[in-house]
């Protein structure tokens, strides 16, 4: 027997993402603010003094890519019932990407759904990980491998928070700028070579240039469908390259950028990009000292990863390759041999 379900659909999901300084945040529930050590002790103050609570509480986790688990947040969790909070009550993350990240996928689970909002501090976090909702956490299997789609409430982008970002952490930002540069936008790529990043005005622009686009992939694909694939070029080869060396070698951003540079040589060797176009990619993530060679010591354990990639099924692997800069080729079923080819060849740099 069959029994037909046919479920209202839920309202369109819409939020604002403000770039600008941090406005006054009044609310009438209850807010617990999740943090890290280091964002706390050069931030809290700030943003305490800009919200209004009935009751207002500060939840601080390690700081790392390391405690982005399954552990941590049952922490935050706890903390949750501890404060007692209830279905109306609100999350804000207050933190980079890991923070972001964990404190939407808390949300998502607290009573099977509470509210929250972003307020990112690492550049990498205002141009990318605040805005579209992935939340999750990362295990020994692989990275963000457990977690769940669970937008924000609402976004506040505020850049002078950056002014205390240690520069391989801006770096790191970067490479996901250059990400939505190569895949969607030859003029901003080219923006991007002669941007002065220390300027207020053109880091401003480049901060609202990267979530205009971000924004407009999650508008069209918010479950990672169709085109938002695409935001994940770098991160097939980047995310082994993470979980190869435990999360704690490279920043989630230089495991992208050489992630990047890995997706390239495939495309140059598909002959969906030119190797002077490969090596102007590689040229501008050099601006920021961002690696862009990595070792693989073992070729076919590298590959064997990519089938635990979210965008592989069917056992069939999913590579999202630049065919020159500004666009895009979602390719499947790329020989293993041509693969390994090009992994081998990285290895021997
Ligand atoms: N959800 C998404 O769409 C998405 C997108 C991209 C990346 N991510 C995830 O984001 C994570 C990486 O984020 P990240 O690069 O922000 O790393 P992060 O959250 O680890 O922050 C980087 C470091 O900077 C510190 N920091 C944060 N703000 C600071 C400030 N204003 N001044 C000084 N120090 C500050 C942090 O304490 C940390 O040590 C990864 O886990 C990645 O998977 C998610
Ligand atoms: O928002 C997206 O979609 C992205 O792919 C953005 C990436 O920069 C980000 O690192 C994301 O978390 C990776 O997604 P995943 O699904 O491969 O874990
Ligand atoms: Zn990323």
């Amino acid at each position: 027997m069959i029994v037909p379900i046919e479920l209202i659909p839920p309202q369109p999901v819409k939020y604002d993402i403000t770039i600008d300084k941090l406005p006054k945040l009044t609310f009438n529930t209850k807010v617990v603010v999740v943090t890290n050590p280091t964002v706390a002790g050069f931030h809290l103050e700030t943003l305490l003094s800009h919200i209004q609570s009935p009751e207002l509480h500060v939840v601080t986790i390690p700081d790392g890519e390391q405690y982005k688990t399954l552990q941590t947040v049952e922490s935050i969790l706890n903390e949750c019932f501890e404060h007692k909070l209830d279905r109306k009550s609100l999350l804000i993350a207050f933190g980079g990407g890991v923070i972001g990240d964990m404190t939407g996928f808390t949300a998502s689970l607290y009573q099977r759904g509470i509210d929250f909002i972003q307020i990112p501090t690492t550049l990498l976090s205002q141009v990318d990980a605040s805005v579209g909702g992935k939340t999750g956490v990362n295990n020994k299997y692989g990275k963000n491998l457990i977690g769940a789609f669970y937008q924000p409430k609402a976004v506040y982008i505020n850049p002078e928070f950056l002014k205390t970002l240690p520069k391989r952490e801006f770096a790191a930002g970067f490479a996901e700028i250059v990400k939505m540069a190569v895949m969607f936008d030859r003029e901003y790529f080219d923006f991007l070579k002669n941007a002065d990043l220390a300027d207020e005005a053109q880091l401003k622009e480049t901060i609202r240039r990267s979530v205009e686009l971000k924004a407009w992939v999650v508008n069209q694909d918010e479950k990672e469908a169709g085109i938002r694939a695409v935001l994940n070029y770098g991160h097939t080869f980047g995310h082994v390259v993470e979980n190869e060396t435990d999360y704690t070698t490279y920043l989630h951003g230089e495991a992208v950028a050489i992630g990047m540079v890995m997706a390239n040589a495939l495309a140059v060797e598909l002959g969906l990009m030119s190797e002077e176009e490969a090596d102007e990619v590689k040229a501008l993530l050099k601006t920021q000292e961002l690696p862009t060679t990595y070792c693989i010591d073992d070729v076919d354990a590298f590959y064997e990863h990519f089938f635990l990639d979210k965008k592989s099924a069917n056992n069939s692997i999913k590579f999202i390759l630049p065919k020159k800069i500004g666009s895009h080729k979602i390719v499947q079923d790329i020989d293993e041999a041509v693969v390994k080819k090009v992994l081998r060849r990285f290895g021997e740099e």
